[in-house]
């Protein structure tokens, strides 16, 4: 359906889809926005970028819950079990929850793009500054607060580790719903490849969309099944009380100006 439409097209025909939020007319500052494209040929190769470092814990798996927004699957972070650091962090970055967003088909989905290339679907496994603060919250509101991992999903093999995950969905089907999830390995949601990535200073890409994240992006992308991603699709925005139910589908953000930010790689 899609076939024959350049992607940049497809971006045009996105913006007649329904937009997951209205999104707010001022952002405080809204000059390091996020998502955005990638354009390969204008980033910059980083020698001193290295290696990322993610050293997780199963065991601080916790819950998998419908915030009417995605599905996240949360971790306890109260203690430096679950990290993220090297890459271009200066400080230990702590894994408080992972989650998707997706389009309505294979066709869209991601938040990112590459040389305007979507993406049926992306991770992003969200980690907050535990050397510089105490809580979540308190990250949230700060110029390098957070450190998000994306990384691509596109259509090909099934996901073996990603199908306990899967499994668990039809019990979190509407808004504000939530299960145990425990001893769950997001390392095993990481592609082969973690020495290609690129990085860029920007924001949430949903509510309160404050400029606190510093986003790495993944270049391998993950492959999951066809009928995999059929099941994300199959989860609602909407709660059990409400009569029209709304399929929880397209919940990505439109891509925002660069506004002169330099995206840098860690390959050349
Ligand atoms: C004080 C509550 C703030 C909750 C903000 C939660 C949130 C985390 C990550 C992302 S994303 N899509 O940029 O990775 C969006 C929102
Ligand atoms: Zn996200």
């Amino acid at each position: 359906r899609m076939c024959g439409m350049s992607a940049c097209s497809s971006r045009f025909v996105l913006s007649q889809v329904h937009p997951m939020w209205q999104e707010p007319l001022a952002i405080p500052g809204g000059n390091r926005q996020s998502p955005i494209d990638i354009a390969v040929r204008n980033s910059i190769f980083d020698p001193h970028l290295r290696p990322l470092v993610a050293k997780y814990d199963p065991r601080t798996c916790q819950q998998i819950w419908n915030n009417g927004y995605s599905f996240l699957v949360e971790y306890d972070d109260t203690m430096d079990k679950s990290t993220l650091s090297g890459g271009p962090l200066e400080d230990r970055y702590r894994l408080c929850q992972f989650h998707f967003h997706w389009g309505e088909n294979n066709a869209w989905g991601s938040e990112h793009t590459v040389d305007h290339r979507l993406y049926p679907a992306e991770l992003h496994l969200v980690h907050w500054n535990a050397d510089r603060y105490s809580l979540f919250e308190e990250a949230v509101m700060e110029e390098n607060g957070l450190a998000v991992i994306g990384v691509f999903l596109k259509v090909g093999k099934r996901h073996e580790g990603l199908q306990k995950l899967v499994d668990a969905l039809p019990a979190v089907r509407h808004r504000d719903s939530m299960v145990e999830f425990t001893k769950f390995d997001p390392s095993c949601l990481l592609p082969s490849n973690m020495e290609e990535y690129w990085t860029y200073a920007g924001s949430l890409t949903t509510p309160p969309l404050t400029e606190a994240v510093c986003w790495i992006i993944l270049k391998q992308p993950i492959e999951v099944s066809h009928d995999q991603l059929a099941v994300f699709r199959s989860l609602l925005f909407t709660s059990a009380e409400e009569e029209v139910q709304k399929s929880m589908v397209n919940n990505f953000r439109s891509q925002q100006p660069l506004k002169g930010r330099t995206v840098r790689s860690s390959f050349s």
